[in-house]
């Protein structure tokens, strides 16, 4: 929804400012002399709605030199302006982009509301061209970068150019496999903490548990304690609530849909001294203190100074960054770029994980003999766990060397699990969190022998790459684990799956991901057996992730 708003906005200011430009200076002598007034405020009407009518039909439908491009045709709907918007919106998210692509090939073009045309690449080839090659010249949307900048700072998820690739090289090493070795005992502590409060609520049998619930707030502590370095122990059943969450929470959840909407067609609203703005202001600034606190303490840290709370271990993301330098100049990154990238952490890396779980919960509650035979493979690995070592009681407050008893399973005892790997390999591809996601043409570019033109909207689809006929045969939307032990799914490419993208803006978190899924899952199924609720039909509802619609709500029983 938010980038739908986005969209109407940037699409309706981009229209007016370019009739203001054109028109504006026009029609301000006229408007001043009062003989000629009303022909300039006729003018004024009458130009607009040409200009719309130019715009929106004519340029739009027949003179966008993206109209070559093969796909769908709109039919009537293009007279209202609303593009193939109807079949996007009536059907689950992707699906028809799918169909599309099967039907037209791996490059398609549909419209948008404002009959804006839209580019969507599902070929390998291509998208390579643009992911890799041309990376800088297909851009984050304005909008987007402009509205998480504004909050978090320019982090790595909205960084461009020459900016981008220093913050990259920085960060790289922060998510190196050997950082990620170090983290794996701290990852297991939510998963204890959601099993313990599952536990409880289970006292008398099997119960319906709200499973996205749990997993969100055990996603929130993975990140927490792994990011920063901090501990919100949100998964401690009663824990109070966060500050830095809350208000993170409200700046991104924000109000009803209306009141968004209305905020979208007028952004002047923005600046109204109303009750909602003065709370997102004031959540902003939490976010901004709250961070920076974290990014204090984590300095302290590194330099081993002791303090409060007695934390002292340096295995989280923060730590490791404060100790990071530039190899050129040797300088390190300063405390606004520090509390930029965890904010930029926790965006990217809290929910995509929870959704992921999730759903492989889902699939697991309907395919119960794959549920079975991934219980078997993990209980030789995740069975001998001593949760009664501290690390369970204070993770942070646990150093690396105190850590033996713990009989925590490491990275390669985790990664060396063939069938865990193919759930989790196969849950990513068949709903992968991040179904599509988009670029703007920075300026007219030919690409594969297409011209892409300067400001166009192009669709980057994992939805549709990982489940298209092509690639994956007949059976491309059904869970089969299995099917990665095949010389099909083996032989896709890095452009076909990719579930954390490809090429320069690779998702950098995918190994702290992949982990992070596997040990949650991993903890769940050795502690509980998952059926699903009959006759209830769990759709996939495109938020800022594919969230399951209605709540995911399964049948908990210990096993
Ligand atoms: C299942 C979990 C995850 C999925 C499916 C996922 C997916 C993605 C995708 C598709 C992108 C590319 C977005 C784009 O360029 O349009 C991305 C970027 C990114 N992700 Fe993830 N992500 C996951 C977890 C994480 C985690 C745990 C972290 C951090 C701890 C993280 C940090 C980032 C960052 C910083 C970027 C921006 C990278 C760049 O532009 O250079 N992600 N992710």
């Amino acid at each position: 929804m938010s980038s739908l708003l986005g969209n109407l906005q940037s699409i309706a200011e981009q229209q007016l400012q370019v009739l203001w430009q054109k028109a504006g200076p026009l029609l301000q002598p006229l408007l001043e002399n009062e003989q000629w007034k009303p022909y300039a405020i006729t003018l004024g009407v009458l130009g607009p709605l040409s200009y719309i009518f130019y715009k929106n039909y004519i340029d739009n439908l027949y003179l966008n030199p993206l109209n070559r491009l093969p796909g769908p045709p709109i039919g009537w709907d293009a007279l209202f302006m609303l593009g193939n918007f109807r079949s996007i919106t009536v059907a689950e998210t992707a699906r028809p982009q799918l169909d599309w692509t099967e039907q037209y090939g791996g490059i398609i073009r549909y419209y948008g509301l404002f009959n804006i045309p839209r580019v969507m690449v599902s070929d390998p080839e291509l998208l390579k061209q643009i992911l890799v090659t041309h990376q800088y010249d297909f851009v984050k949307p304005k909008e987007l970068a402009e509205f998480i900048g504004r909050i978090l700072g320019v982090g790595l998820l909205v960084a461009e150019g020459a900016e981008h690739r220093h913050q990259r090289k920085m960060l790289n090493p922060v998510f190196s496999v050997n950082a990620i070795r170090g983290m794996v005992p701290d990852m297991f502590v939510p998963g204890k903490r959601l099993v313990d409060s599952w536990t409880e609520e289970l006292s008398d049998g099997a119960k319906e548990i709200n499973i996205l619930n749990g997993l969100s707030r055990a996603t929130l502590d993975v990140i927490s304690i792994n990011g920063f370095g901090y501990d919100y122990a949100s998964s401690v059943p009663g824990a109070p609530p966060n500050d830095l969450n809350e208000a993170y929470n409200r700046v991104f959840a924000g109000s009803d849909t209306f009141i968004r909407i209305l905020f979208a067609i007028f952004p002047f609203m923005r600046k109204l001294p109303l009750k909602r703005n003065i709370e997102f202001r004031k959540a902003i600034k939490t976010i901004d203190t709250e961070s920076m606190k974290l990014v204090t303490e984590a300095r302290k840290r590194s330099s081993g100074e002791k303090h409060g709370s007695g934390r002292k271990a340096t295995r989280d993301l923060l730590s490791i960054m404060t100790k990071e330098r530039d190899e050129a100049s040797g300088e390190g990154m300063d405390d606004n770029a520090l509390q930029a990238q965890i904010m930029t952490f926790l965006a990217a890396g809290h929910e995509t994980t929870s959704v992921t779980v999730t759903w492989a919960l889902h699939e697991l509650s309907q395919h119960p003999e794959i549920q079975d035979q991934l219980r078997e493979e993990i209980k030789s690995v995740f069975s001998n766990i001593n949760y009664e070592h501290p690390l369970f009681a204070d993770p942070i407050g646990v150093d690396e060397n105190e850590l033996a008893g713990a009989n925590v399973p490491s990275f390669d005892e985790i990664n060396n699990l063939p069938f865990l790997n193919n759930v989790v390999k196969e849950i990513l591809r068949l709903i992968p969190p991040v179904p599509m996601t988009n670029r703007t043409v920075e300026k007219d570019i030919v690409v594969g022998g297409y011209l892409f033109p300067k400001g166009a909207r192009v669709f980057i689809p994992p939805a549709v790459t990982q489940r298209m006929t092509s690639a994956w045969g007949e059976d491309g939307l059904v869970f089969r684990p299995s099917r990665w032990d095949e010389p099909l799914a083996q032989a896709a490419g890095p452009y076909t799956y990719m579930p954390f993208l490809a090429g320069g803006r690779q998702c950098i978190g995918y190994r702290f991901a992949l982990i992070e899924i596997k040990i949650l899952l991993g903890v769940l199924i050795n502690a509980f057996k998952f059926t699903a609720k009959p006759g209830v039909e769990i759709k996939k509802r495109q938020a800022i992730t594919w969230r399951p619609s209605p709540d995911l709500i399964l049948y908990v029983e210990r096993v």
